[in-house]
């Protein structure tokens, strides 16, 4: 039996370069993100990890960044007693945090739910200087998964979850600044400009320096930290192409080539 389903409205994903760009693509529905949606968006991060892009940037099409998981699939599941557990959201967002390559989340508007989990699983977040932010968890009456709670929990404080989780209150872009969840606040028709900017530096940067050190530091924030094995990348490191092309080139007053993934780690 061959089942169709419906990807009109998926997330889109186009690269330019060495920088990956996914756009969530439903405005007339502040991009909600759907059971199907889920399954593009990792195929999407898988292929942008094999394709070798440097930068991912995860962005939203219209006036929100998205208004988190679809409430109609939420409510036919509860109704039907389903577990919304299976639409596999957490396994994307853990998927997204733990990407090789850095992440700029491109908040182009509001973001809301369970979109808040999934910019904050990116590395960066640069907003619009009038985009908000709620979780509405407490208001739903859902008790969010353990995996989020853990990555706001850890990202932004104790203090500051349980503010977002338990009031759903509304912030807006100068508080999403005070309380760490926003790297950047700028001007609308700054934002391509300063985006376009980090995610130049991230690329020029050494991948397989990055891509240890995130890892390191994502295990750090889950209390997994497996320390032998960030002592060898950094011994490795010490003997290794990158850090011989990044000296060469501080020696030789030029910026460094980290073209191919020199080192592999
Ligand atoms: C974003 C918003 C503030 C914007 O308000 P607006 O007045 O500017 O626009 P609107 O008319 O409300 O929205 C436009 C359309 O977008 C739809 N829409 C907006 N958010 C949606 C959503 N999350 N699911 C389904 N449809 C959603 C609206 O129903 C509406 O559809 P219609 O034109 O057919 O009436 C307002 O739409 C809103 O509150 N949306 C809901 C936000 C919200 O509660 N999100 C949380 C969802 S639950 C969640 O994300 C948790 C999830 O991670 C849990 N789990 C891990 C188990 C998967």
């Amino acid at each position: 039996m061959t089942t169709s389903v419906d990807l009109s409205g998926a997330p889109l994903l186009k690269t330019d370069g060495p920088i990956a760009t996914i756009q969530l693509d439903r405005p007339r529905q502040m991009n909600k993100i759907t059971a199907a949606d889920l399954a593009v968006l990792s195929g999407h991060f898988a292929s942008v990890e094999k394709a070798g892009a440097r930068v991912l940037i995860l962005t939203g099409e219209g006036r929100a960044f998205s208004a988190g998981y679809d409430l109609g699939d939420i409510a036919a599941r509860a109704s039907s007693k389903e577990d919304v557990h299976a639409s596999g959201f957490e396994n994307v967002v853990d998927q997204l945090e733990t990407l090789a390559i850095p992440t700029i989340c491109r908040l182009n508007g509001g973001v809301y739910g369970g979109a808040t989990d999934l910019a904050l699983a990116c590395d960066f977040r640069i907003g619009v200087d009038n985009c908000e932010m709620f979780m509405p968890a407490a208001r739903l009456g859902l008790h969010y998964y353990s995996s989020g709670l853990m990555r706001f929990a850890s990202c932004l404080g104790v203090a500051a979850t349980k503010k977002l989780f338990l009031t759903g209150l509304k912030l807006d872009a100068a508080e999403m600044l005070r309380i760490g969840y926003l790297d950047e606040a700028v001007p609308a028709g700054s934002l391509d400009a300063r985006v376009k900017e980090l995610a130049s530096v991230l690329a020029a940067n050494a991948p397989a320096a990055m891509r240890g050190m995130k890892r390191a530091i994502n295990e750090i924030a889950r209390n997994s930290f497996d320390r032998s094995a960030a002592d060898q990348r950094y011994r490795e490191s010490l003997v290794g192409a990158e850090l011989r092309e990044g000296s060469a080139a501080f020696a030789e007053k030029r910026p460094p080539r980290f073209g191919a993934d020199l080192d592999g780690r």
